[in-house]
């Protein structure tokens, strides 16, 4: 056996850690030093500070500082400097690196070193970046650095798998604040009619490409659409699948926390190109004794499209209402809106989507039952159906007969909260009686579900998703 000498091994853990000490300390002082280089260097150059403000004297959004930040934000060289926050990305595990105030970027282009900053102006803390570049650099460099930051924000704009958000304007005033965009909805999670999801698809796809075809026509390159139906028939789910099908970001209009035309028009002013903006529940604010401070003239300037064809192409707007009938038909004509699409009741059809997409099932020894009942005019929307196939989702027999019961207890346009309820709850109820006033059942129903709006179009017959459109 080998005998260490104690005193050997001390000497060599000594050496061991002063080299490392050292190497440490001398890849702290080379950086030190070469900041303290670049600080004496910068002595001798004069630089020029530009600075890209986030909005412009008018209070409006300048699109720039959007396209800077998504330009340094894709730097590699974020990674080396001193300090960057962490913030949760995307996905909840993903972590990114975001730009502190104040910190430094250094970017090299056409054999040129430029700095930028992110800085806070008081007195309202708005943000500007600050680009820092040497005066002898400036006429050579300057306006081809900017269109190559412009070029890169655009392709990372336009990548496929670019993260969506979700715009709202705040309470009271005429912002947009963003969340992350991450409704899973899709066109095939729809339960519509194969035909009439093709044919929009087909539609969408077509506006995609004609960026062309519209200029050479002098209009704006936009393309609006009515959603209207009644209650929980999947207009606000189907705005997300256009979103997610589109790869389009969503502005999503709140008229009610809005002052007037003036804030309406600074709102939309402000959002960007590839988005879809939405105005949900039109003809509420339609109302002659609608308390809204947006008038309808106000909604119809912005319908017109004068306002989305100043401030970035590539648009879709979309509005939704329960019912078109008492809208005048003037605001809904063809030009203001292209294309109006009818959201029913469920029919077999529309069940039997559902009952594949909520229970994975494609065929069942009720659905004869089913089809029998839908037939003789018997209407619940898709959420209704949605919502019993989701509570008895262990079981597809259970669900099927709940939505049975529940139909037949709807087959005269009225519904009977308590078997809903029942049935929700997994109770089996075979016998159905809907007993008391009508009128107050449903609206227990409606307060079950989370439903507060009168769904008028229930008792008209069955249509099928009806696809109007106008050019
Ligand atoms: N056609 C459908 N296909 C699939 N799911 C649907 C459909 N219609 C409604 N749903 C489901 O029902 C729920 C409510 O739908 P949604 O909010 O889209 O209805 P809505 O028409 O916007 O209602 P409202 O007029 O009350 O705003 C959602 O969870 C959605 O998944
Ligand atoms: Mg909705």
């Amino acid at each position: 056996m080998t005998r260490y000498n104690p005193m050997l091994l001390v000497i060599l853990s000594l050496v061991v850690g002063f080299t490392i000490r050292w190497l440490l300390f001398k890849a702290g002082l080379i950086y030190t030093i070469r900041k303290r280089l670049r600080g004496v260097l910068d002595w001798f150059h004069t630089y020029q500070f530009l600075r890209v403000p986030e909005f412009n004297e008018t209070m409006q959004q300048n699109q720039l500082y959007y396209k800077v930040s998504l330009y340094l934000h894709s730097l590699p060289s974020l990674e080396d400097a001193d300090y960057t926050n962490l913030i949760t990305g995307h996905h909840q595990n993903d972590i990114v690196l975001r730009l502190d105030t104040n910190q430094t970027i250094q970017d090299r282009f056409l054999g040129a070193t430029l700095f930028w900053f992110n800085q806070k102006t008081e007195p309202n803390r708005t943000s500007s970046f600050v680009l820092k570049i040497k005066k002898a650099d400036k006429h050579r460099i300057l306006s081809h650095y900017l269109h190559h930051v412009s070029t890169v924000a655009d392709e990372i704009q336009n990548q496929s798998n670019r993260h969506l958000r979700l715009f709202m304007n705040t309470a009271g005033g005429t912002r947009w604040r963003s969340v992350p965009f991450t409704h899973p909805a899709t066109f095939e999670t729809m339960a519509m009619e194969k035909d009439l999801k093709n044919k929009i698809k087909m539609d969408l796809e077509s506006f995609l490409k004609a960026k062309q075809y519209y200029r050479k026509l002098g209009r704006a390159w936009k393309r609006s659409f009515l959603l209207y139906g009644p209650s929980g028939t999947g207009k606000s789910s189907f705005i997300a699948a256009m979103a997610n099908f589109l790869r389009y970001d969503v502005y999503d209009v709140d008229l009610s926390e809005i002052r007037g035309d003036w804030d309406l028009k600074s709102l939309l002013t402000e959002t960007t190109p590839k988005s879809i903006v939405v105005v949900e529940d039109l003809d509420r604010f339609l109302e002659p004794e609608s308390q809204s401070a947006v008038t309808s003239s106000g909604i119809q300037r912005f319908m017109d499209g004068i306002l989305s064809a100043c401030c970035g192409e590539e648009r879709v707007m979309v509005f939704t209402m329960n019912n078109k009938e008492y809208v005048h038909p003037n605001l809904l004509r063809p030009g203001r809106v292209d294309v109006h699409i009818h959201f029913s009741v469920c029919d077999f059809s529309a069940f039997k989507s559902l009952a594949s997409n909520y229970l994975g099932v494609k065929e069942h020894k009720l659905f004869p039952q089913v089809e029998e009942i839908f037939r003789h005019g018997a209407s619940l929307s898709p959420a209704e159906i949605g919502e019993l196939m989701i509570a008895n989702r262990n079981s597809p027999s259970r669900a099927i007969k709940s939505v049975i019961g529940a139909l037949q207890s709807d087959g005269d346009g009225r519904m009977c909260s308590d078997v809903i309820r029942r049935r929700l709850e997994g109770d089996d109820v075979d016998e159905v009686s809907c007993g008391g006033d009508g009128f107050s059942t449903v609206k227990d129903i409606r307060k079950f579900y989370g439903f507060f709006k009168l769904r008028n179009a229930r008792r008209t017959t069955q249509q099928s998703n009806s696809f109007a459109r106008h050019r």
